[in-house]
């Protein structure tokens, strides 16, 4: 977090993201996201989702307009100071993304010994956060001796280790039952409850619906609706 004192977590000013081949994936993008809001994004296929994700993680660049992520001006900042931004993220995939050959220690331990944590705060911070969600007692597992629902937990913990200000989530139940989705939408409402920004990609029409959180709907590249509790609002 560059500024303790920011409010505002994501500050996107007339962004628009037009692809090489013309594409138009985002066009004049105003939205403020505050510290501790719970953000659905929603929206049909091809309607702009993936590309708001990857702004924010300055995996790709904006063709136009202002974008601030945890205070960093991401269309001006130098490369060298991506790191710091993308440290400053949690960020969680439909499809887990762990290293298969490292225990789920070692994946949540990884999060933080490449940015040169010292080995007790790793430690101490590691089992901190598999409490968290529910895995201690599978430390020593590898990711493939765990079930989808385990494997996104292990995700979460990953995500949250380094303590971020905000948490971007890309479908994270794409992949699970919906039994297995609650429990993981369970520990994204106490993520948020203890301060953190969760914004949040989703198809999910039943969380979306069920959960009555502010929602962000994106149509064609546009933001079409923005309601502070809302539903998913399309047919599934
Ligand atoms: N790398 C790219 N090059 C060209 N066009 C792209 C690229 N990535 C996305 N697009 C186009 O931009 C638009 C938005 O795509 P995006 O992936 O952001 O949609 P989405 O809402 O995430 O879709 P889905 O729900 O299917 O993941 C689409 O028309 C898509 O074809």
């Amino acid at each position: 977090m560059k500024s303790p004192t920011e409010i505002n977590v994501i500050k996107m000013k007339s962004i628009s993201k037009v692809y090489d081949n013309g594409a138009v994936a985002l066009d004049n993008v105003d939205i403020t996201i505050r510290r501790g809001e719970f953000v659905f994004i929603v929206g049909s296929s091809g309607a702009g989702k993936s590309t708001f994700v990857k702004l924010l993680l300055r995996e790709i660049m904006p063709t136009s307009g202002h974008l601030l992520v945890n205070g960093y001006n991401v269309k001006k900042m130098p490369n060298r100071e991506i790191p710091y931004l993308r440290r400053s993220l949690g960020v969680i995939f439909q499809d887990y993304r762990l290293l298969p050959n490292k225990t789920v220690y070692e994946n949540v331990a990884f999060a933080m010994r490449v940015i040169e944590s010292p080995r007790r705060l790793i430690l101490r911070s590691v089992n901190s956060v598999l409490d968290v969600v529910g895995l201690r007692d599978k430390y020593k597992c590898f990711p493939s001796q765990l079930s989808g629902g385990e494997q996104q937990r292990v995700a979460i913990a990953r995500a949250i280790v380094n303590n971020p200000a905000l948490i971007i989530a890309d479908e994270p139940t794409g992949n699970l039952d919906p039994e297995t989705s609650w429990e993981i939408m369970d520990i994204f409402q106490r993520i948020n409850a203890a301060g953190t920004t969760i914004v949040m990609a989703t198809h999910d029409k039943m969380i979306v619906d069920t959960m009555q959180k502010r929602v962000l709907a994106i149509e064609d590249g546009r933001i079409v609706r923005d309601e502070a509790s809302g539903g998913y609002g399309y047919e599934v």
